[in-house]
């Protein structure tokens, strides 16, 4: 399988991320796409291409153009203001307050995110940008024939909302890509989100429309983050009513439970009959993982990508989450090789 990266990644440097009333060093670092990389080339996965440069509309198909203009001058905004740490947002539009946008840099910041961990900084916006060209990229080699590729992306997407930004996330890569597919001649594509969180941003974007089937297998939003989104009873909306299908788990949950909801999920993705599928492929559902509550053992991920490849459909994987720095490389890898095994 193909990978694509850009070294442009490492302009996603931020030295916070506010947690548990503390700024920590982010969990969502540059040595995990690193990682990830050194085990794509230790196991010869397959070549690794640079991104071509694919410009902001495809970015402007899914994100609003303000949206995508407060990101673009965000950092320099936040500089003028004579601010002297890195963005982070700490104000928002609570309940019985009016959705405008404010001309201060706080409040934009609030306007435009729905989460304080993410802090932004110089390179935030080179790096956001890069991780979408790295996903239209292998969209780009999987249209054009190859049967899948891996998008190694960071920072990752799934969280992202057409215009919020929060859970580490800026542009949402899974769904860059499926509308792509779909701007190019797919009727029906297919958003499976494994990650370890919901992929609420996914879910949102798409959750009226009937042409991208999203699913999503997450942890408890009642005890995890995003927390305001990602219920079983969220089936989409109007034309997209039935089109979107959460399944959620508890603490401690094993890849023996965890992957009967895999298996509903694939029946779902079988009937739905795709053009094209896009795996969110977060690896935070990990034992190990620092954040996350889920029990898959690395062996799991060679185990998952067999079953995805079973589907038989053109497949574009985006890298989300997984903060075990040391296992994220076997962890993520092993999907791919799973999945090329067959
Ligand atoms: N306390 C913030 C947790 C953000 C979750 C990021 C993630 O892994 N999403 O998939
Ligand atoms: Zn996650």
């Amino acid at each position: 399988m193909k990978t694509v990266f850009s070294l442009l990644h490492s302009r996603r440097a931020v030295k916070t991320e506010l947690d548990g009333g503390v700024l920590i060093e982010p969990h969502e670092k540059p040595s995990r796409a690193e990682t990830i990389l050194a085990r794509v080339k230790g196991q010869a996965l397959g070549e690794i291409l640079e991104p071509e440069e694919f410009g902001l509309d495809p970015i402007r198909r899914v994100h609003s153009a303000d949206y995508v203009e407060f990101l673009e001058h965000c950092w320099t905004d936040w500089l003028a203001a004579g601010k002297p740490g890195e963005a982070i947002p700490a104000v928002w539009c609570g309940r019985g307050m009016r959705a405008r946008v404010p001309k201060d840099i706080d409040g934009r910041l609030g306007y435009y995110s729905f989460a304080a961990e993410t802090s932004i900084s110089d390179g935030t916006w080179e790096a956001a940008r890069a991780s979408a060209n790295v996903a239209l990229t292998a969209q780009k080699l999987v249209a054009g024939g190859e049967r899948a590729a891996f998008a190694l992306c960071r920072p990752p997407g799934h969280h992202a909302h057409a215009d919020l930004f929060g859970g580490y996330c800026f542009f949402n890569n899974a769904a860059i890509v499926a509308q792509a597919f779909r701007d190019q001649g797919a009727q029906r594509v297919a958003i499976l989100d494994v990650d370890f969180h919901h992929g609420n941003g996914t879910q949102a974007i798409f959750y009226q429309r009937r042409d991208v089937l999203t699913l999503s297998l997450h942890g408890d939003p009642d005890l995890v983050f995003p927390h305001f989104l990602g219920f079983e009873d969220e089936t989409g909306e109007g034309e997209g009513e039935g089109y979107n299908l959460n399944l959620v788990y508890p603490p401690g949950t094993p890849y023996a439970v965890w992957s009967q909801g895999l298996e509903t999920a694939c029946q779902r993705i079988a009937g739905f009959q795709p053009d094209a599928l896009v795996v969110a492929l977060g690896v935070d559902t990990f034992e190990e993982d620092p954040i996350s509550f889920f029990k898959l053992k690395s062996d799991d991920y060679l185990t998952l990508g067999q079953r995805l490849q079973r589907l038989g459909l053109p497949t574009v994987f985006t890298m989300e989450g997984g903060y075990d720095v040391d296992a994220i490389g076997v962890n993520a890898v092993n999907v791919m090789q799973g999945f090329d095994r067959g």
